[in-house]
């Protein structure tokens, strides 16, 4: 038994060496950055591994304190370097070379294929290209009315909620934004908010659960381990339920295309004369139809793509802007107050789009939000080439980790940062501050497609809330708990209490 142990000790050293001296350069380089020590095959995972969903963001937020704003990390022999600084990110952002996204974005391909999110190189240019026109804000203005429509449902559910009892306000939200999605980017209403609870939206939240799981133990790397392990088998079956939900979406709109007449799909205008919005899943299969540019499987990792980015990331952004408007009353009622110069006292009236354009102080509301809690708070990219950041030589093959939320967080250019304070956004405060100090849809080439829409629709539905309730938040700033997933996810939601204005 014992030379048996030592057997498998000795090979582990000697596969350990091997690596090492395969990727020596790498190494050297990266030893170079500040960090927590690195332990042959573990690298620094004992660290992160078996942390729960909580303690992950104290652990990051220890290390940062301790090495900021750059140090290193190994996820076993992968070395990771953290980058803190707007400098710093600026670098990778604005580089049209470092466009690969980091190792842990293999994680999502059994769910988002290789879509616009994960994609990289030749692919990633010509989809990004083909998709823009989509977002374009002549078609977003489009989109208004049903962003107006699915709020007005949202605030007409809430009301049974108005009663000065907390209750958890992100299932709501959620599904709001995933009724929008689908309507506006896929063309089919599926009226979520009307039934109770979504598999489909339970799948996303356990799955960004469990990647992150995936990027913190390095056994569960293995598709071989991971597929046998509980968290992978719950993976698999939550994939069956996500890719059925976005496969029936793609039947129904191909089945209604079908049914329309030629004619209807060219003109943009319906036959009650209704504007007729050209969804992004319409552009999908229309390119598929006409020259074959895309294949099913392609249309589906898109659509799983836009599903996922579209809706989670506004609706957790509006959880944590009720938050912090519930926990900061004065601001509450200032931007109470510009919803009255707009609207007056009518709380029926549905915004336009000039409406949303006036909601100066609501967009820097919600600015201010995703300062403090980005709804992705830190983005990855491969290194492709070596580049110098702060000092070191970053070779390339390194993974780099780019946190947003504490790049807002510097005090450099957000003094007294935890503050929550929309006027940092007013145009003067505005001037002279890093380009690259605020940003919650990152920056350059693969920056969020969906950002424009993001604003609008955040607007839409917090100004239908704010006119007709008044907020109260339950959890204060200090005991609030958030998990550091795919999207910064509020662990136990965000609980309110609503009364009627
Ligand atoms: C508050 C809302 C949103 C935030 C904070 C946000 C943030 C981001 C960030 C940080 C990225 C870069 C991700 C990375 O490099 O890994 C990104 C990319 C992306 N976002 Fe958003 N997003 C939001 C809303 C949306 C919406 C509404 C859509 C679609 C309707 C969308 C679609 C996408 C897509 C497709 C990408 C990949 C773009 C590419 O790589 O070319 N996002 N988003």
């Amino acid at each position: 038994m014992a030379s048996m142990v030592l057997l498998v000790v000795a090979f582990a050293v000697a596969a350990c060496a091997a690596l090492l001296l395969k990727n020596w350069r790498l190494f050297r380089a990266i030893e170079k950055l500040p960090g927590p020590t690195f332990v042959p095959f573990l690298g620094t995972t004992y660290a992160m591994a078996f942390r729960s969903r909580e303690e992950l963001l104290h652990v990051f937020d220890s290390m940062a304190e301790q090495y900021w704003p750059i140090f290193r990390t190994w996820f076993g022999h992968i070395p990771e370097v953290h980058l803190m600084k707007a400098e710093y990110v600026e670098k990778i952002m604005t580089s049209s070379e470092q466009i690969t996204k980091s190792d842990i974005y293999t994680f999502l391909h059994p769910w988002l294929g290789d879509g616009l999110l994960t994609s990289t190189g030749s692919k990633w240019h010509s989809r990004r290209k083909m998709v823009t026109p989509a977002f374009h804000f002549k078609i977003l203005e489009n989109f208004v009315d049903v962003f107006a429509e699915k709020s007005q449902i949202l605030v007409d559910i809430l009301k049974t909620k108005a009663d000065d009892r907390p209750f958890d306000f992100y299932p709501y939200i959620t599904r709001c934004t995933l009724d929008i999605i689908c309507e506006t980017a896929m063309g089919t209403a599926i009226d979520a908010q009307k039934v109770s609870d979504s598999d489909y939206v339970s799948a996303v939240y356990r799955s960004g659960e469990v990647i992150m799981k995936r990027a913190r133990e390095p056994w569960l790397r293995s598709d071989f381990i991971f597929r046998r392990s509980s968290a992978g088998r719950q993976f698999y079956k939550d994939l069956e339920i996500m890719h059925g939900f976005t496969k029936k979406i793609i039947r129904e709109r191909k089945l209604s295309r079908q049914s329309m007449k030629p004619k209807t799909m060219t003109q943009n205008v319906d036959d009650f004369g209704r504007k007729r919005r050209v969804a992004f899943l319409d552009m999908l299969l229309e390119a598929s139809e006409d020259s074959q540019k895309l294949t099913d499987q392609e249309i589906q990792e898109e659509v799983d793509t836009f599903m996922f980015e579209g809706h989670d990331t506004t609706s957790v952004g509006m959880a944590w802007a009720m938050f912090l408007l519930g926990n900061h009353p004065d601001v509450q009622e200032k931007a109470y107050s510009e919803l009255i110069d707009i609207f007056g006292e009518d709380t029926q009236r549905s915004p336009t789009t000039q409406d949303l354009n006036n909601m100066k102080y609501l967009e820097m509301v919600i600015k201010e939000s995703q300062r403090i809690y980005p709804s992705v708070a830190f983005i990855g990219r491969t290194l492709t080439q070596d580049v110098a950041v702060g000092g070191y030589q970053l070779p390339k093959g390194a993974m780099a980790l780019l946190h947003i939320r504490k790049v807002h967080q510097d005090p450099e250019h957000w003094p007294d940062p935890e503050r929550f304070d929309p006027d940092r956004f007013l145009p003067d405060s505005k001037q002279g501050r890093h380009p690259f100090a605020y940003v919650p849809f990152s920056g350059g080439p693969r920056s969020c497609i969906g950002q424009r829409f993001a604003l609008l629709e955040e607007k839409a539905i917090l100004s239908s809330i704010l006119r007709n309730y008044v907020i109260e938040s339950v959890e204060s700033r200090e005991n609030v708990k958030a998990a550091p997933e795919l999207i910064l996810r509020p662990i136990d939601g965000i609980k309110v209490k609503l009364n009627a204005r």
